[in-house]
Parts: C-alpha cells; sequence; structure tokens
C-alpha cells in the first residue's frame, strides 16, 4: 500500500516535518513493505516556508527584527520569480522569549515581515506569498508598511508585484471576528488590551481607507494581527495558506497515487472542521477516494462529526500515552508508537485503503 503522511504542525510541540517523521517512522516499523510518501502541510503560519522548501526553491537567510527587536534569522524560499516569506518567522509567538503578555500583546511588531519583504524585492521578485499566522503581533501590518518606507512608499515598490497573503483564517481586520478580539487573547492579551489593539487598528483602518484603500472588512484582513489588512493595502489577494502549500507541493497527483492518508494536528477540534488544513486533505482525500486517518495531539470530536468531515479514524497521542502531559513531554515518541499501532490495526481489521468503485 502507498501511504501519504501529511500532518500540520502539533501546535509548539512538533513541527509538521517533524511529526511526518514520527508518523513514518512509527508506520515503517510495523508495515515495512508500505511506500511512504511525507507530505509535511502548513496552513500559512509556522513550517509554511519548511514544507515548501522540501519541494520547491532554495532556502535563503535574512536577518531581520524580531516581534520586540531581537534580531533573529529568518528563512525564506526564492522560487524562479517567486518568493515566499513566512510571517511567524519575523514575528512569531515562539520568538517571544517568554510566554505571551499584555505587553508583548501591545508591543509587538510585524516590522521584521517588511524586512523580509524587502529581501525578496531585492532579490528580483515579481510574486511574493506571505505565509501568515502563528504571529505574536496585533499591529495591523503598520510596522511591516514602516519597514518599507511607510505607505506611499510601500505601495510604489509593491506595485506590478502580484502580492498573496497566503492566511491560516480569513477574519476580519476589526470587530468581534476580528484581529484583536479573536486572536488577541493568545497572544497574551487581556480585555483592557484587547479593547486597546482594537481602537488602534481602527485608527489605522481609517488611515488606510482615506487613502483608497477599504480592506478591513475582506476576508484575511484580520490574519496574523493584521498584517493582511495591510499585504490587502499594497494591492495583494488572499488564498488561503493551505491552498498554496497545497498547490506549490503537488498534493493532487500525491491524492492520486496513494491508498491512504495520515495527516494531524496538535488539537483536532470542532474549529478543525471550519475549513482547516486536516479537514481540507480528508475532503481532497475524500474526493479522490481515499480514507483520511487523523492522529492529533488530543481529539474532542464526535463519532458523527469525524464521519461528517470523511474521516475514518480519529487516534489522540493524550490517550494512548495517558496523559496530555506525557503526550507534550514525549511528543516524537508517543507520536511513533501511535503511528505503530494504528498501522498494527490496520493489518488486523484489513483497511484496505483506496475505496476502488
Ligand atoms: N503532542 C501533543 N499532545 C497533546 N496535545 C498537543 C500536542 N501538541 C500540541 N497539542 C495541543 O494542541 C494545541 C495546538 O493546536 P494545533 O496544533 O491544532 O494548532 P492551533 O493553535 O489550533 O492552530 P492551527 O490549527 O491554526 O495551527 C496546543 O495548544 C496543545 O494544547
Ligand atoms: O497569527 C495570528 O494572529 C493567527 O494565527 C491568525 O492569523
Amino acid at each position: 500500500m502507498r501511504v501519504m503522511i501529511a500532518p500540520d504542525s502539533f501546535g509548539d510541540t512538533l513541527t509538521a516535518a517533524a511529526a511526518a517523521d514520527a508518523i513514518a517512522r512509527g508506520w515503517a516499523s510495523v508495515r515495512e513493505t508500505d511506500e511512504l510518501e511525507l507530505a509535511p502541510q502548513s496552513d500559512g503560519g509556522p513550517g509554511f516556508v519548511e514544507v515548501l522548501a522540501s519541494r520547491i526553491g532554495t532556502v535563503q537567510t535574512a536577518d531581520v527584527d524580531g516581534p520586540l527587536g531581537n534580531p533573529v534569522r529568518a528563512h525564506w524560499l526564492l522560487d524562479g520569480t517567486a518568493a515566499y516569506i513566512e510571517s511567524a518567522q519575523a514575528c512569531g509567538l515562539h520568538l517571544l522569549d517568554g510566554p505571551p503578555t499584555p505587553l508583548s500583546a501591545l508591543k509587538a511588531s510585524s516590522y521584521g515581515v517588511g524586512q523580509l519583504l524587502d529581501a525578496a524585492l531585492d532579490a528580483g521578485a515579481r510574486t511574493v506569498f506571505v505565509g501568515l499566522g502563528g504571529s505574536s503581533c496585533s499591529d495591523g501590518g503598520r510596522a511591516m508598511i514602516r519597514a518599507l518606507g511607510g505607505l506611499g512608499s510601500a505601495v510604489a515598490r509593491l506595485s506590478g508585484i502580484d502580492l498573496v497573503a497566503a492566511s491560516d483564517v480569513e477574519n476580519p481586520l476589526l470587530g468581534d471576528a476580528g484581529a484583536a478580539r479573536v486572536f488577541g487573547p493568545q497572544k497574551g492579551a487581556d480585555a483592557d488590551t484587547v479593547a486597546r489593539l482594537e481602537e488602534s487598528n481602527t485608527d489605522w483602518a481609517a488611515v488606510l481607507s482615506a487613502a483608497g484603500y477599504d480592506v478591513a472588512d475582506r476576508p484575511g484582513a484580520g490574519a496574523a494581527g493584521g498584517l493582511g489588512a495591510a499585504l490587502f493595502a499594497l494591492g495583494g489577494r488572499q488564498l488561503p495558506g493551505a491552498v498554496v502549500v497545497a498547490e506549490r507541493t503537488g498534493q493532487q497527483e500525491l491524492l492520486d497515487s496513494v491508498d491512504l492518508v495520515l495527516t494531524g494536528e496538535g488539537k483536532f477540534d470542532s474549529q478543525s472542521l471550519r475549513g482547516k488544513l486536516v479537514t481540507r486533505i480528508a475532503a481532497a482525500g475524500g474526493a479522490t477516494g481515499i480514507d483520511t486517518i487523523v492522529l492529533a495531539g488530543q481529539v474532542t470530536l464526535s463519532k458523527d462529526e469525524l464521519e461528517s468531515a470523511g474521516i475514518s479514524a480519529a487516534h489522540s497521542i493524550s490517550e494512548f500515552a495517558g496523559s496530555v502531559e506525557l503526550a507534550m513531554s514525549d511528543a516524537a515518541n508517543q507520536l511513533e508508537q501511535l503511528a505503530a499501532r494504528v498501522a498494527a490495526d490496520v493489518v488486523d481489521t484489513g483497511v484496505q485503503g483506496r475505496r476502488r468503485a
């Protein structure tokens, strides 16, 4: 049997590439003759560049300002005249020194994303994909635009460039579904800080609007703390990051050639069902006639929910390990062992993989 191993990242515990490796080791230990196709995925957040780099382009390096001004080394990809940069490499939550706080939520800046964009343009890129997600900032992309010399200069610099906001979410900039209220808390913002961020982004939306850019309501404007809105003002268009990765890594061709898909993420919950990566893969697998099995850190979905998402089975590392703590502290090893058990189940239950018509 040919098996595609296509997980997203598992929160902070495993990158998508590390998760794919762990699943592959466990699977191969039980089903030695299966052919494994490793295809780690990303929704535009952390891992966007790493998973693309395994299939396309050459890796470039840039030293940029991190979220709180600390220097960070970021990697981006150049593939012909297309560049792929990842906002999380300049302002990711994981780049903060410690846990996010109200102060870091207020101060975290997208300046380094502007420096990355600048580097890509200097290198001659004519199309720039900007992966959005997993960020620590909520500055509406204001600092990114400052790094490009301010709104007028940035618009001129990007003129004629195909700019793509490859976002992990489609939230607008403002309001109840906006960047500050929905994603501020995970960046350390308390209620007062959320209100300040919302106010500041409301002012920013007014500045953009006065300059002729009514972008705040566009789907994805609220991604990565409002970086989406700033990219739209610079002429950008939105695509789901998961779709960009799927297209660039030949996901459909792989699906056509395998018998079974294994995917996963940190927490497989009701959020995952709203067009997130794992359910996108299951849908694509289903349309191709193959079964999808999910291996996740935690699973909170019912059998009915799994069935309606076209997922054959979902296995939880936490249940397997006996606790969430062990599942997280020993993630790679526990995932490997879980994959071995699932592979053994496939032998026992005679799952055939591809459902041939
Ligand atoms: N090895 C693990 N075992 C158990 N739970 C885990 C493990 N790794 C991550 N998690 C849980 O998953 C959560 C992260 O979920 P997930 O990886 O699905 O990303 P997310 O934050 O929901 O965002 P996105 O899906 O957009 O990347 C973590 O907060 C943690 O609770
Ligand atoms: O970075 C963020 O703000 C979230 O991942 C949503 O894009």
